[in-house]
């Protein structure tokens, strides 16, 4: 199949000019006041949780611990100070939500997950006896005074939790509080502030100081010319037929790495999904390194999309010499031997780093027997001189792994630590673009020559929380124009030049500026039957998402395990409609859910639904579906709690989770719950297509939708579209709620 790709011109003359040129440090001024509003949102948020809500109310949301001791410390990666927590045992609560001790020893189901940024505070005073912190008195005060110590959850077992003392070089560890403890969720500060000092450089930089990059990135210059028959493989500097190291590469991958190898300044990789994004990014950067001797700086928004790319690196690490950037509690355990902590610690060169470590763990034994503070006092000054010389030693070691490196892997926040300071890069290479925020990508953008970027704009863009907030509000009411408009950027719109919320990344922002001829897209998916991939095709990838033989056709029936041919497993699309009003909506404002800040919003559940779903599940799994191969997903984190009391034990192995946190994932099969029901017809943040995107692209082989077509039809268009298409090609049910069971 041929592809009708976007003419990239070729010589000055027949180049259209770019869209709009930016004002460097008003552009840098806008994203400070944005990044400033987010930052307050994020802080309100999190003051709101901590002062309206007591320890024991935080704990049973899964977002704190009580009633723990320390057990032990140790030096742990980096010369930290590594604390063991353990249940006290002279307390009734253990096994509770949230609550850790009693003779068992167990820690109640928690939310606190390991690279969690943790406060430890002593937990008397802390007002714990199910009192409000929020409230007047002396109690209040005590606890603001002590703010305990902070640090990264290194380790979680059932029964003790490890934290990595202090987020940032000079922590002092007398003040790790004594006695019973509990430990609280915070927000992570390292990302704001980054991006910050990132934007006041640029700010600051003068028109002759900016580097031809960030001219391009910025429209000041317009983009070099991409050399004559380089993308089609004719020509001297591109990969000829016999060159590729990956044998399975399709014509569009093939494309987009031959593109991206040839353009000057910045090449955009656009991969819808399932169509082989970080398979293609794989062969771009052996293509760079092996064959053309280049060094690499490899970023993305999340841990995860980092150690993506770490993982399928790794088996290459002889011609690839590769080091990974960023905090070991935070990294997958294949891709840790390749951190740099671990590397500082195992490498010949780390040897004499050992010795100080030794001595350090020594003292930190030490300081657990004595009981004298004088002694403590002395011993903890000694731990300080060691580390300050555990950290020189240290430096000298990390810096030869840093420079012996030809990829260099961090997320985007960690490429703005020291150890890449004076590190030079003829390529960086950011995936899952469209999930970060622009001014995170300047991170390692302020001094890079050459720029990749992968993502697929069409999917959800990084969450901003001030997105409903006054000031953004009034941003957008001042350009009349809402989210919506960001969804596809309009090469022509002045804010994708100028973006007013923090919503419009860095790939949106290139698209508007320099138009679709500085992107590539992978078209050949390789994830979806071909009635899954039908709709966002059209309505979103102009047709041009093509499912790959190998996947078109596939049902649940022909899982290699055995399965049953049923009405269920032999159809690759199922459309419950609830139409009627009989499986009406609940709002739910309440109940904050385990494990997430932004699940004490406003929700949606729809009790009738979620049985349905049950009854889905029930059918699918009875037909020997296993229940691994199943995922609920739905918009609404209320609907997420009702579906888990009645799914989580008849189902223990199937997943359940939000669309948002399902972007990136895929199941052999999804039931979709939508939620909203209402005469109304309000959808809500339903209307947004690119969620609506995530949702229906995560099956392999079936996809179950549940929902009222009359609500959802009225919500957009968009919905209107995909609501006709699901009456005509679905296998279409009408369920009838009196014979559903809303009991567990
Ligand atoms: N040319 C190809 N031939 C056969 N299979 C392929 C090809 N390219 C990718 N795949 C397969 O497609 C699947 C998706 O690939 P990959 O993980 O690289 O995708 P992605 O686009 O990064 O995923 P996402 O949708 O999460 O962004 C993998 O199972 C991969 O092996």
């Amino acid at each position: 199949m041929t592809t009708k790709l976007p003419h990239r011109p070729r010589g000055n003359a027949s180049r259209p000019p770019a869209a709009a040129t930016i004002d460097v440090p008003s552009f840098a001024a806008a994203q400070l006041s944005l990044l400033a509003t987010e930052h307050a949102a994020e802080a309100s948020e999190m003051a709101l949780l901590a002062s309206a809500h007591s320890p024991a109310q935080l704990a049973r949301a899964g977002l704190a611990v009580r009633n723990l001791l320390v057990a032990s410390q140790r030096t742990g990666m980096g010369g930290k100070t590594v604390v063991e927590l353990e249940g006290d045992p002279a307390t009734s609560g253990g096994g509770e939500k949230g609550d850790a001790g009693g003779s068992g020893g167990v820690i109640g189901e928690h939310g606190i997950r390991v690279g969690d940024v943790v406060g430890l505070q002593s937990q008397e005073g802390s007002g714990e006896s199910g009192k409000k912190r929020g409230g007047a008195g002396k109690k209040e005060k005590q606890s603001n005074a002590d703010k305990g110590v902070e640090g990264v959850v290194v380790r979680v077992k059932q029964d003790a939790i490890s934290l990595a003392l202090g987020k940032g070089d000079d922590r002092d560890d007398a003040d790790l509080p004594q006695g019973r403890v509990w430990l609280v969720k915070l927000a992570n500060e390292v990302t704001y502030k980054r991006m910050k000092q990132t934007m006041e450089r640029l700010e600051k930089l003068r028109d002759s100081d900016y580097t031809p990059l960030m001219r391009t990135l910025f429209g000041l210059t317009p983009l070099s010319d991409i050399p004559p028959g380089a993308e089609e493989g004719t020509s001297g500097d591109t990969v000829k037929d016999s060159e590729w190291i990956s044998e399975r590469l399709n014509d569009g991958q093939k494309r987009a790495v031959r593109f991206a190898l040839a353009a000057p300044e910045v090449a955009l990789i656009h991969g819808p999904p399932g169509t082989g994004k970080t398979h293609t990014l794989i062969e771009l950067i052996l293509q760079l390194v092996i064959c053309r001797g280049k060094r690499l700086l490899v970023c993305g928004p999340s841990n995860i999309s980092v150690d993506n790319i770490a993982e399928r690196l790794a088996p290459y690490i002889k011609e690839v010499p590769l080091v990974r950037l960023g905090h070991p509690a935070r990294l997958l355990p294949s891709v840790l031997s390749h951190s740099l902590d671990v590397l500082t610690r195992t490498s010949d060169a780390a040897q004499i780093v050992q010795d100080v470590r030794r001595e350090m763990d020594a003292k930190q034994a030490s300081i657990r027997k004595t009981r004298n503070g004088r002694e403590r006092r002395a011993i903890y000054a000694d731990l300080k001189e060691l580390r300050k010389e555990y950290r020189q030693r240290e430096q000298g070691c990390v810096s030869s792994l840093v420079k012996g490196s030809k990829v260099v892997l961090a997320t985007l926040h960690g490429a703005g630590g020291h150890h890449l300071k004076n590190e030079q890069f003829d390529v960086v290479i950011i995936d899952e673009a469209s999930q970060a925020l622009e001014a995170q990508c300047w991170v390692p953008l302020l001094t890079a020559k050459k720029v990749v970027l992968a993502g697929d704009h069409l999917q959800l863009p990084p969450t901003i929380k001030s997105l409903n907030s006054k000031a953004t509000k009034e941003a957008k009411d001042k350009k009349g124009k809402g989210a919506k408009a960001q969804v596809e950027p309009d090469p022509k719109a002045a804010d994708a030049a100028q973006p007013t919320t923090l919503e419009t990344t860095l790939f949106d922002r290139l698209l508007g500026l320099h138009g679709p001829s500085i992107k590539r897209m992978l078209t050949t998916q390789y994830r979806m039957h071909s009635l899954i991939n039908e709709f966002p095709s059209a309505e979103l990838y102009d047709g041009q998402l093509v499912a790959d033989d190998s996947v078109k056709e596939r049902l649940l029936r022909d899982l290699p395990y055995e399965v049953q041919d049923t009405d269920d497993t032999r159809e690759p699309l199922v459309f419950h409609d609830t139409q009627g009003g009989d499986f009406p909506e609940r709002p739910e404002d309440d109940v904050p859910l385990s494990g997430g800040l932004g699940s004490l919003n406003e929700s949606r559940s729809n009790e009738l639904e979620a049985a349905l779903v049950k009854q889905h599940v029930e059918s699918l799994v009875g037909a020997g579906v296993r229940p691994e191969d199943v995922a609920v997903v739905t918009p609404y984190s209320a609907q997420l709690g009702v579906v888990s009391r009645l799914l989580r034990e008849a189902f223990p192995g199937i997943e359940l989770g939000s669309v948002d946190g399902f972007q990136g994932r895929e199941k052999e099969a999804v039931v979709l719950s939508l939620v909203r029901s209402n005469p109304e017809h309000e959808v809500g943040f339903l209307g947004e297509k690119r969620r609506l995107n995530v949702a229906m692209t995560r099956p392999k082989r079936h996809l179950c939708v549940i929902g009222d077509s009359e609500t959802v039809g009225r919500g957009s268009k968009f919905l209107k579209r995909w609501m006709a298409y699901l009456e005509e090609k679905a296998d279409l049910r009408y369920p009838d709620a009196s014979s559903l069971s809303v009991l567990g």
